[in-house]
């Protein structure tokens, strides 16, 4: 059952007879004048796998860059590891002594160096006068990767292993510094992994948790932050909730439910979204007509975009339909293919330019939004606006006050925390910087909305609004791509789902089919529905 923090004690794991490996008491963190962390209190005991949850900008990251050391807390906090009182704050290299280790969303491996060398980079770079025994550092490296039952060819670059390989690789590489520590002081140790399962596909999430729930029976624990609920129900022991700062409750994940959890998280119960899915694309005015796109790994059937309609496109990851926004706004050069807009003469793909895509009226957000969409180093109101600037200029003159005032409407339709739109982008938490993005295209009213997971790491109230903008402007007829690995998402927001598999379209999903079910289905079941002639022609290397 879900406590809120009225309802739990100052002390909140009492059970367990073992001390907890890490405990915190009263962790405050302030930024200006926003309190990131206020009096969170958080046990985790030996072997357990913990959950943190909360809404962006809730203060997970913030705690886990206290642990790291990368933030001094305010005073008043404690921290205990294994028992031992540690000094706050942590230097950068105290959690290695410690007995921590972090897997970040970036996953912090070196792509240019093989598995051996990332797996003992420590130990490389210590080598006596520059000497390395590769001997010695192969069979390491061999019995590393056997202890975790993980089969990754250890003289692969880490740029060319699969998604999944390089997320087991990051994670043995931490438990086994954990473990290594373990050895040394004979306590158990701490792994804390932040959101390392985005865009994985749901067999390699689980390969991933098998191997986390295997080394925790060995003692050693894990923090796991993800806004996904029920891959968090799934996976952890128990969970803590933040919400703004604060811990807003905990709950032993065998007995809560899933709506527990949206309440802990955002304070209220979610209704149910009904959305107006408009009508098939037979009785559709066509807005764009997109024939024989075509890549190194991608090639696709002709396909048409209704005005209004929102279309998903999905499938395995790699099977080329996360490269479709990309190919169809002239980001990535197509090798073939044409797009016909509103019956005008097709325009040859090979030869378009974003800003040729802009000037049609499109717009792509895409999926590494601050390196790619945002400036961080500049206001959370010129970012929102940038696109349409001369709206607010006249005679030479930027009208600042007006363009702040819309900023902080937007804001609030889209829940960006906190809603002050001349703080930097690059001051909010990643959640919140994505919905200023999303904020912004939206604004600009495109005819085509090209988007590249755009509820990835938004909390779960936030993308149901952003669910809700979506239809409200497919209604008015801006057309929308929505190329995403979340079928649940799919499900809520398209009129139509394309299926992908080895770079081509291989099953189209609407009406009572639109399902997230049948979406998972048709992605998992899509190899075998390739034909022959497929199959001769693959695009993309199995
Ligand atoms: N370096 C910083 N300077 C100013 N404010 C910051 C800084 N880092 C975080 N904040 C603010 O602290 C609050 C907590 O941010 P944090 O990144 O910890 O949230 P989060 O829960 O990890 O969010 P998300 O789920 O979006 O990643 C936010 O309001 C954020 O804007």
């Amino acid at each position: 059952m879900a406590m809120t923090s009225e309802e739990m004690s100052n002390d909140p794991v009492a059970v367990e007879t073992l001390p907890p490996t890490l405990r915190l008491r009263n962790i405050s963190k302030v930024f200006g004048a926003t309190k990131a962390l206020d009096n969170v209190s958080l046990d985790v005991l030996p072997g357990e796998v913990h959950g943190l949850l909360g809404t962006n900008g809730s203060g997970k990251s913030t705690l886990i860059k206290v642990l790291a050391g990368y933030h001094s807390p305010e005073p008043g906090g404690t921290l205990e590891f294994n028992s031992d009182n540690v000094k706050l704050p942590l230097r950068p290299e105290d959690f290695r002594r410690l007995g921590m280790s972090f897997v970040h969303q970036d996953l912090g491996l070196v792509p240019s160096l093989t598995v051996l060398e990332n797996l003992r980079i420590a130990e490389i770079a210590l080598a006596k006068g520059g000497l390395i025994n590769w001997k010695h550092e192969k069979a390491a490296a061999k019995t590393i990767l056997e202890r975790y039952d993980v089969n990754i060819e250890i003289w692969r670059r880490v740029d060319e292993l699969s998604a999944v390989n390089r997320a087991l690789l990051a994670i043995v590489r931490a438990f086994e510094d954990v473990r290594r520590r373990s050895e040394e002081t004979g306590k158990p140790g701490l792994v804390l992994l932040d959101e390392p399962t985005p865009f994985l596909p749901r067999e390699s999430v689980n390969q991933l948790f098998d191997l986390v729930r295997r080394i925790a029976e060995q003692g050693s624990s894990a923090i796991f932050i993800s806004h996904d609920i029920d891959e968090v129900m799934e996976f952890t022991d128990k969970v803590t909730v933040l919400r703004d700062g604060r811990v807003s409750g905990q709950a032993e994940t065998k007995t809560a439910t899933h709506d527990d959890m949206v309440e802990l998280i955002i304070g209220r119960r979610l209704e149910k979204t009904t959305t107006t899915k408009t009508a098939s694309t037979a009785k559709r005015t066509v807005l764009a007509k997109f024939s024989d796109i075509s890549s190194k790994t991608v090639k696709a059937r002709p396909f048409e975009i209704g005005k209004g309609e929102i279309i998903g496109m999905t499938g395995l990851i790699g099977s080329g339909y996360e490269q479709l926004p990309y190919l169809m706004f002239g980001a990535q050069r197509a090798d073939a293919g044409t797009v016909q807009i509103e019956g005008q003469s097709p325009i040859v793909l090979s030869g378009l330019t974003p800003k040729a895509a802009l000037e049609h009226q499109f717009a792509l957000l895409p999926g590494d939004r601050l390196e790619k969409s945002g400036v961080g180093s500049i206001s959370i109101f010129e970012n929102m606006l940038l696109p349409g600037i001369t709206d607010y200029s006249a005679r030479g003159f930027l009208n600042n006050a007006a363009m702040k005032k819309e900023a902080r409407r937007l804001g609030a339709q889209f829940e960006v925390r906190p809603n002050n739109p001349e703080a930097p982008l690059g001051s909010l938490s990643g959640g919140n910087a994505q919905k200023v993005l999303i904020a912004k295209w939206m604004k600009r009213n495109p005819k085509l909305l090209l988007l590249d997971e755009p509820t990835q790491g938004v909390d779960v109230g936030t993308r149901d609004n952003i669910f809700k903008a979506l239809r409200a402007a497919a209604q008015q007829g801006m057309s929308i791509v929505c190329a995403s690995s979340d079928a649940e998402q799919l499900e809520a927001v398209c009129d139509r789902v394309l299926i992908f598999a080895r770079g081509r379209i291989i099953d189209e999903l609407t009406g009572a089919r639109l399902t997230k079910d049948e979406i998972m289905q048709a992605c998992y079941g899509s190899l075998s529905k390739l034909t022959e002639t497929d199959r001769s022609q693959e695009v993309i290397e199995s």
